[in-house]
This record gives C-alpha cells, structure tokens and sequence, in this order.
C-alpha cells in the first residue's frame, strides 16, 4: 500500500526559516561571497534536498544550519529561535566518518546522552532502541573497523538520533558508498524518517537521489549559491527503486538538468511560495 506525505505522523517542532541569508567566507582580501540571499523555510517534519554543483555552497549552509558558521546577512531560526551555536538539537552526518574507533557501535551510539549528563538507565533504553531502529542490531558490540562503509553510516546516523534532534542535517552522507549500498542506505533513511518524522536538510550533488529521497528540491545556482528553483515532488510513499525509471520522476530529472545549465533560465513547473507549497 501506498502512503502519502499526509499519512506520516504529523511533526510539530523542527520549522526551519531560511531568511534572506547570505554568508562570506575567507577573510580580507580573500573574502567572497559563498552563498547570497538564500530565502525559503522548511516545515517541521519536512525532507528536504539541497541540491546543487560543487563548491555552490551547500555544506556552508549545513555549516550556519549546524551552529559552527555565523551567517553575514539574514537569519536562521528553528522554530522561531535564533541560532545561537552547535546544539544537539541540530544533529549532522557526514559523508566522512566521525566514530571513535575505539568504542564499540553501542557506546559511540550512546556517547553524545552520556557527555549530556543522561541518566545510565535512560542511555541504555534509548542505545537499546536506536540501532534496532537503523538496522545494527546484533552488531551493538562491534568496533567501527569491523563494519563496512554502510553500516558505519548507520552509527553515525543512530548516534545523531538518540538526541531526538529537532532536526537532522546530512551532508552528503552516502557520497563515499558504492552505488548499491547507496541504493539501501538511502531506503534504510526513508524507512527511519518515516518512523520517526525529523525535519531532514540532506545535501547533494546527485539528482536522482535528491529525486528519490526528497518531500522538496531546493535547487542552487554555482557560486554565491543563490536559490534557483524549489521543487514540490509529487511521488508517493513509501518509494521504491522503480520510481527512477518513471516519466515524471525522467521529466522532473531533465527539468533540474536544465536549470543547473540555464540558472537564470525560465522556469516551466509553477512557482514555489518559501514554504514549498505552489504560489497564488
Ligand atoms: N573555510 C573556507 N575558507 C575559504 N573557502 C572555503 C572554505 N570552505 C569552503 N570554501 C569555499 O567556499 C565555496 C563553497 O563551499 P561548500 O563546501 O559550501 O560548497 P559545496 O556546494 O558543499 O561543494 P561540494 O559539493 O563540492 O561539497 C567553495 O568555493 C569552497 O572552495
């Protein structure tokens, strides 16, 4: 059976409000502009995509997103607050590894509770529960050494949701992957968003997986990234494999092709309102 976006439990924190941001990097004579005037917000519980060509400055936004880059114009809130720094309220994965490879997967799942003081029986519930829900289980007592590439992204993700993160920010987790366990990873994500509905903000340079996995494509022009289409996906849930050889999924794929080639081209699908939703 076929479930709609409507269908997944409905979030209520984790809006994010992308309000005319523009952010500079390097500094004095070295300083430009990475990415100007980004305008658009995400609704709590939403999966969005940030796409665009290297160096547009995707990860920089994931940077202010995440606290550790201050924004130079414009603001950044999550459910109307200001960011004020890193918090685990705003959990990020990376395409590189960040596990401590001398702990166990059940200890560097339940790491980030315990620095933040969690009681013991508190952290084993929540390092009981979160691999099932990502797919270790049985591999709880392995070292990250032990595992591959695939399952060591499953950690780092379990590791960022045992904070219950308002929302989750990716940084083209599965870019390293070979293409079939990037195929498994980015379904193991959609069944874990489903399960537990986080505002998701995954970025990408891959179209397809920006197709397969996204509520709404957010589109960036190369440097200063600039904001140059967002796209509503109108496919249905759960999503399969199959859905990359649809006509709509082909023809939405040659639109996105088209705006990376023409930015200031004109656009054919209906205009957007910040929200995602078509514009009066
Ligand atoms: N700390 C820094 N100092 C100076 N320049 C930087 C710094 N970090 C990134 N840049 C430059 O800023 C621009 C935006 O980088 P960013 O990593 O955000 O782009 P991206 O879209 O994520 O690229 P990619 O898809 O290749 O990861 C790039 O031109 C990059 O070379």
């Amino acid at each position: 059976m076929n479930i709609r976006v409507t269908d997944i439990p409905a979030q209520t924190v984790g809006r994010i409000d992308v309000a005319h941001v523009s952010i500079s990097l390097g500094e004095g004579a070295d300083a430009f502009e990475a990415v100007r005037d980004l305008n658009f917000a995400v609704a709590a519980g939403e999966l969005i995509c940030v796409l665009g060509p290297s160096g547009c400055g995707k990860s920089t936004l994931l940077g202010a997103l995440a606290g550790h880059l201050e924004v130079t114009q414009g603001q950044l809130t999550v459910d109307d607050q200001p960011l004020l720094g890193p918090s685990p309220d705003r959990g990020i994965v990376f395409q590189q590894h960040t596990l401590f490879p001398w702990k166990r997967v059940r200890d560097n799942v339940a790491f980030g509770p315990k620095m933040r003081g969690l009681g013991k029986a508190e952290r084993r519930m929540a390092a009981d529960q979160i691999p099932k829900l990502v797919g270790l289980e049985g591999f709880e007592k392995f070292y990250p050494s032990q595992l591959s590439g695939g399952m060591q992204q499953r950690v780092e993700i379990a590791r960022v949701l045992i904070n219950q993160p308002r929302v989750l920010l990716m940084d083209e987790p599965f870019g390293a992957l070979d293409a079939q366990t990037r195929s498994l990873m980015q379904e193991v994500l959609l069944d874990i968003w489903t399960k537990i509905p986080t505002t998701t903000v995954f970025v990408t340079h891959d179209i397809e997986e920006a197709l397969f996995l996204a509520d709404r494509i957010i589109v960036m022009s190369a440097r200063p990234g600039r904001v140059i289409d967002d796209i509503r996906l109108p496919f249905a849930r759960p999503r399969h494999t199959e859905l990359v050889t649809e006509s709509e999924f082909v023809r939405l794929k040659r639109h996105i092709l088209d705006r990376l080639r023409r930015p200031d081209g004109f656009s054919l699908l209906p205009r957007l309102s910040p929200l995602g939703v078509p514009a009066e």
